[in-house]
């Protein structure tokens, strides 16, 4: 079910916490809902809801207009950060707690449930209560239980927020399985941009309430739309004139660092010397932060840890570096 945001405006007050937001979402993609924290990232996911009602603007789901029905009325099934399960039921009460107050028929129940319990991985917790469960199997839980009514679209906001960063990460990736299966319409709101990165179809980057950019991964990350899409999807320093990623630099000894790309902005950025400041190691990779000796600049390259040996890098000493990419909008004016 596609879904359409036209012109939404939401204020809190003097605040805009949406300012004239237009999006559309696809027919079964995944999309995520990405800035940093205020942007009004929940806002428009609650608004897409029913949850918060927007001053203006119209929101169609599928071609239908929407915008001033009640959640119930939208079909959509919804996860939070921290999902409220009914502690008093067991695993299988809590997954079929939706299709017992539509009053399906008991066997379609059980059914139903059995079904989503395996998509999920829960098999075998049916009769467990959800204190008996961790973190993540709560959570996967929380996203059987929306699943179960055959929603239009799926709202998930933060919905591994809470949990650490390898169980985030297994999640995720079970998400994005999950979805390829059933393939409903799925928006997914973060603050995480690897994790938008990792699992969306779609991205798109809210900041103070305004949408910055919409696109896929691959879009962002080669042709971002300005200088905030691009330090918000990493980190990014600037050097001769240009916004360069840490992985887009070379470092060697002598300045005969070859170039193997053409684009006129690495080219512009040219070959310079620096200063190593510091060298961190961050498992396979080395962290190197720079100054450029003329400039002054600070600057960070990432490189192989074996790049960084075979370089015998020591705070202090002097280098050279070569930018090797510069996305479109990358440059700057000085
Ligand atoms: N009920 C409210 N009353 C007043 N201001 C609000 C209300 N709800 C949200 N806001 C403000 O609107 C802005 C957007 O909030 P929103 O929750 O959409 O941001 P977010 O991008 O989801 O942030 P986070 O990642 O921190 O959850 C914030 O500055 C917030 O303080």
């Amino acid at each position: 079910m596609t879904i359409s945001v036209r012109g939404a405006n939401k204020r809190y007050g003097d605040f805009a916490a949406l300012d004239n937001v237009s999006l559309e979402i696809p027919d079964g993609s995944l999309t995520a809902l990405l800035g940093p924290s205020g942007s009004g990232k929940s806002t428009l996911l609650r608004s897409i809801a029913g949850l918060d009602e927007l001053d203006s603007g119209v929101i169609t789901i599928s071609g239908d207009d929407v915008t001033g029905l009640s959640p119930q009325k939208r079909d959509i099934g919804f996860v939070f950060q921290h999902y409220a399960a009914f502690k008093h039921m067991t695993v299988r009460d809590n997954v079929a707690f939706g299709l017992k107050i539509r009053k399906r028929p008991k066997s379609e129940i059980t059914a139903r449930v059995d079904e989503l319990l395996e998509v999920v991985g829960l098999t075998g917790f049916q009769t467990r209560y959800p204190a008996q469960l961790s973190g993540g199997q709560r959570q996967r839980m929380a996203l059987a239980r929306a699943l179960a009514v055959d929603p239009q679209v799926l709202l998930l906001d933060e919905p591994f927020g809470a949990l650490d960063a390898k169980v985030r990460e297994d999640l995720r990736r079970w998400l994005r399985r999950l979805h390829d299966e059933v393939n409903v319409t799925t928006v997914l709101v973060t603050h995480d941009q690897a994790e938008a990165l990792d699992i969306a179809d779609r991205i798109a980057v809210l900041n103070r309430g305004r949408l910055e950019q919409v696109g896929s991964p691959d879009d962002l990350y080669e042709r971002p739309a300005n200088e905030f899409v691009m330090s918000f999807l990493g980190s990014v320093s600037r050097l001769n004139g240009a916004l360069v990623r840490p992985h887009d630099i070379r470092l060697g000894r002598t300045p005969d660092l070859a170039l193997e790309t053409a684009d006129p902005a690495s080219a512009q950025a040219g070959v310079l010397k620096a200063r190593v400041d510091r060298v961190v190691r961050l498992g396979f990779e080395v962290r190197v932060e720079l100054t450029a000796s003329s400039s002054g600049e600070s600057f960070i390259a990432q490189i192989t840890r074996g790049d960084a040996e075979a370089l015998g890098l020591r705070e202090g000493d002097e280098i050279f570096a070569r930018v090797t990419h510069v996305p479109e909008t990358g440059l700057i004016s000085v």
